[in-house]
């Protein structure tokens, strides 16, 4: 084969047989083998490679052409790291024997396979495809292993021709993996018809890479098919950029229009779009209204699903209540058994609660939230004459559901209700791989407890509250708790904030605080953020939060140097959490994680066992976030856990290097493949932090964030806190961030949540059983780009990696004496002392 002459002469390629595979992914075909080395291009000598990559069709015993380049590895050595591959026809007898007895045809030995070959000789194979009827001659081959012969080449010969069709494409071997895993051997067929249905079926992939592919193929730049996926393109990146759940179809066709016309001189006319639109809306594709707004199809049946079960569940048959029971009475009875006096609001949220079929309890930190939730569960176990000892059922015949969006958050609920409580994936049974309600109605599954109880519920996005409704029986009752004033949820759509706009659903607002002042100065903090104040405090050292204005570069010293002298005081490396609001620049993410590691979890002796992984380091000891769910690991994105134990390629079965990460409830291994599941976790986004809480909050503050710089960026961080408060860098940054309201996202819920039920059946049609609903997790790196439905596209809301801009507002600070950092209460966790010279 001359390779030189179809490929630039920089491409490296290995001609040889694959001797044995050491690490084999079914899931996205990754292979560690073992190939000889017949023929190269490169400078590699021996006489056997190392080789990795994506290889579904892969066999042992044959002779593959490969190409890619020729890496030195930090640990492995040198391996080829291949990118494309075609099996190389065999024609040598000895080849031909040798591919026929392999394990691959069982029920032929060598024997059989060299009469195969001694009659057919070159033609062998060509024969097995072409003629299998004159293998007949072949003594002592039956019918049953001519067919099988016959098959199982056909069959690789089909697969080997879709990869071969999808790298002359130009997919690598990765995407073409990920392609073949989707449409098996249709793909071919699938692609040519519309390369843009990758748009909708591979996340990440965007326009312009299917552009590429459907132009080669001879599409014209004003096809229908390159329009709608277009259209589908900026739909889905509006949906999950801004959170909307709907695009204004005038802006949608300018956009689409742009990114059609982009680095193209052909005119497309808004009119064939907006005429795609329509068509695309004839076939549900998109949901175009009267109004304008264009959906895609699971978000709309979402709302309207969340509409239409909201508005079943309330009618007014299901209302329970007590009658001959005085409320009023059994809650004094209450105050009596905690010894505490409830507020007004108080005493109607639990009346209420406990009478309404649906009921929504919000309001900020510190209002008694779960003051008033355990009240409530209190008084319905003694209404119903039910027992809250867990130990007195059967396992799962517990009568009431606690649930919330993360783990660390129903392992929140359960320190303070007393009562198991999970996520809501674990509730309703999802593995956050492949959540579609599908199948789920096929299952009919629900939820069978009478009560369910959903903490944190302005984490639930649109798909989830959809899902956890459909599962919700009619008998059954349901309080959702939450502060609106939190950030939005990951995934499109603002549940929470739209039901209570709606008024449609029972709902109290508690607004007194209860936490004594001189017990928590955060959550009166809190407070003025939302109404929009800087305390006249805020630079003044408190008992529990203090602010050290520093400059964006001090930031990563300082933070280390606090994080330090917390641990030197007792604290351990899962109290203290640093909150940043953005991954890049001098005061990030990444940059706080390194120098937190090296500074919290040092290997100084160099005896710690670590592994790199990109940019990263992970090492024995170190603080790690989940990125996903992982429901059947029983690990959730959002959950903190321990490097245990790290172990080397060469120590595990599969030959891989292995995690293992200890979390509250759970251990769980990692392969090399899974490591994009976790991340370095000192510092996290204040997205990652929704639903969790630690004693020592340290959040830096930079104009260089400002695009993150938010009002409820700051409430949620700063509420995270509940013991110390450290807020650092540039208190001008706080100002901003306080001025700065999120518009509310542009969603139909509340429009539905208004309509009619006959009108919401009307809007149904047959088309919402079926929706798929996905389950957004955040994920942002490599490994996570496994979705199928567009909805699987990760949003990362806010989380925008803008690069930090020059300092130039620093100039505004001068390191002065009133920096000197002298206090020794609380807050300062022993940092008396220290002065700006140490950073
Ligand atoms: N009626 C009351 N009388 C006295 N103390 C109260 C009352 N209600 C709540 N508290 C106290 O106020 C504090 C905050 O209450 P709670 O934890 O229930 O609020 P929360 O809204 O759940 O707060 P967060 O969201 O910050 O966890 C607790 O110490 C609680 O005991």
């Amino acid at each position: 084969m001359n390779i030189d002459q179809t490929n630039a002469p920089q491409v490296d390629y290995v001609i040889g047989e694959v001797k044995a595979t050491f690490f084999y992914n079914e899931t996205n075909f990754y292979r560690v083998m073992s190939v000889s080395v017949d023929e190269t291009n490169t400078m590699y000598s021996e006489s056997e490679i190392v080789m990795t990559g994506n290889f579904p069709t892969i066999q042992d015993g044959t002779t593959y052409l490969f190409k890619g380049k020729l890496v030195d590895h930090a640990k492995y050595g040198v391996q080829f790291q291949v990118v494309s591959y075609e099996a190389k026809r065999i024609s040598s007898k000895e080849g031909l024997i040798r591919y026929l007895s392999s394990e691959q045809f069982p029920g032929i030995g060598e024997t059989l396979a060299s009469r195969i070959v001694d009659a057919f000789g070159e033609e062998t194979i060509e024969v097995i495809l072409n003629e299998p009827d004159r293998l007949s001659v072949v003594k002592g081959l039956s019918k049953k292993t001519r067919l099988l012969l016959h098959e199982r080449i056909k069959a690789q010969r089909g697969n080997e021709q879709v990869f071969v069709r999808l790298a002359e494409m130009g997919f690598s071997s990765r995407l073409a993996a990920q392609i073949y895993g989707l449409y098996h051997n249709e793909a071919i067929t699938i692609i040519e018809e519309n390369p843009y249905i990758l748009i909708d079926d591979i996340r990440g992939f965007g326009f312009q890479k299917a552009d590429i592919i459907a132009l080669n193929i001879g599409f014209p730049l004003d096809s229908p098919v390159r329009i709608a996926g277009a259209v589908m393109f900026v739909l889905n990146h509006a949906t999950f950029e801004s959170g909307n759940t709907y695009v204004m179809e005038k802006p949608l066709i300018e956009k689409t229009q742009e990114v059609l016309m982009q680095g193209q001189s052909q005119f497309i006319d808004a009119e064939a779009i907006a005429d795609t639109i329509s068509d695309m809306n004839e076939t549900g594709r998109v949901i175009l209204s009267e109004e304008g707004r264009v959906a895609l199809p699971t978000l709309y049946y979402a709302e309207v699903g969340i509409a239409k079960m909201m508005s079943k569940m309330q009618q007014p048959q299901y209302q329970p209540s007590y009658p001959g029971v005085d409320l009023d009475e059994e809650i004094q009875k209450l105050e009596a058994d905690f010894g505490i006096q409830y507020g007004n609001a108080q005493k109607k949220a639990i009346k209420e609660a406990l009478t309404s079929k649906m009921f929504i309890l919000t309001g900020g930190p510190g209002t008694g939230k779960t003051t008033v939730l355990n009240g409530i569960v209190q008084l319905y176990a003694r209404l119903n004459h039910i027992s809250l000892n867990v130990e007195e059922y059967d396992p799962g015949a517990f009568p009431i559901s606690l649930a919330a969006p993360t783990g660390r958050a129903a392992k929140r609920m359960t320190e303070m209700i007393h009562l198991p409580a999970s996520t809501i994936h674990r509730l309703l049974g999802l593995t956050g791989e492949d959540d579609d309600r599908e199948d789920s109605d096929e299952s009919g599954f629900m939820l069978e407890t009478d009560l369910l109880i959903i903490d944190e519920m302005s984490m639930v996005d649109t798909w989830l509250a959809f899902k956890l409704l459909t599962s919700v029986p009619s008998f059954m009752q349901v309080i959702f708790v939450g502060d609106k004033d939190q950030l939005a949820s990951v995934g499109p759509g603002q549940v929470l904030a739209d039901l209570l706009s709606s008024q449609t659903v029972k709902t109290r607002e508690l607004d007194e605080i209860y936490r004594q002042k001189n017990q928590s100065t955060i959550v009166q903090l809190a407070h003025e953020i939302k109404q929009g104040v800087v305390p006249k405090d805020l630079m003044v050292n408190q008992s529990d939060r203090s602010f050290f204005k520093v400059y964006a570069d001090q930031i990563v010293d300082l933070v280390a140097i606090i994080a330090k002298k917390a641990i030197d005081k007792g604290y351990n490396k899962r109290d203290i959490q640093v909150l940043a609001p953005q991954y890049k620049g001098q005061a990030g993410i990444n940059a706080l994680n390194e120098r937190l590691q090296a500074v919290l979890n040092p290997n100084t002796d160099g005896k710690r066992r670590e592994l790199a992984y990109f940019e990263q380091i992970f090492r024995v000891g170190d603080k790690v976030l989940q990125l996903k769910n992982q429901a059947e690991k029983n690990v959730f994105n959002g959950d903190l856990g321990e490097i245990v134990a790290i172990f080397f390629a060469k120590e595990t079965t599969n030959k891989v290097d292995e995690i293992v990460v200890k979390f509250d409830e759970t251990e769980v291994t990692y392969e090399r493949n899974d490591f994009a599941e976790i991340t370095l976790a000192y510092c996290t986004s204040i997205h990652k932090s929704q639903g969790s809480e630690f004693p020592i909050v340290i959040v830096p503050l930079v104009r260089q964030h400002h695009r993150m710089l938010k009002r409820n960026l700051l409430y949620t961080a700063i509420t995270r806190a509940k013991q110390s408060l450290i807020m650092c860098g540039d208190p001008e940054a706080y100002q901003i961030a306080i001025q700065n309201v999120d518009a509310s996202r542009q969603t139909q819920l509340k429009d539905f949540l208004l309509e009619s039920s006959e009108t919401l059946e009307a809007l149904a049609g047959e088309e919402d059983t079926g929706v798929v609903v996905d389950i957004v997790d955040g994920g942002t790196r490599e490994s996570n780009e496994k979705g199928k439905t567009p909805m699987r596209y990760d949003r990362v809301v806010g989380e925008a990696e803008s690069q930090a801009e020059p300092i130039s507002e620093a100039k505004d600070f001068h390191l002065t004496a009133d920096m000197v950092i002298t206090q020794t209460i609380d807050p300062m966790i022993g940092m008396a002392g220290i002065s700006p010279y140490d950073f």
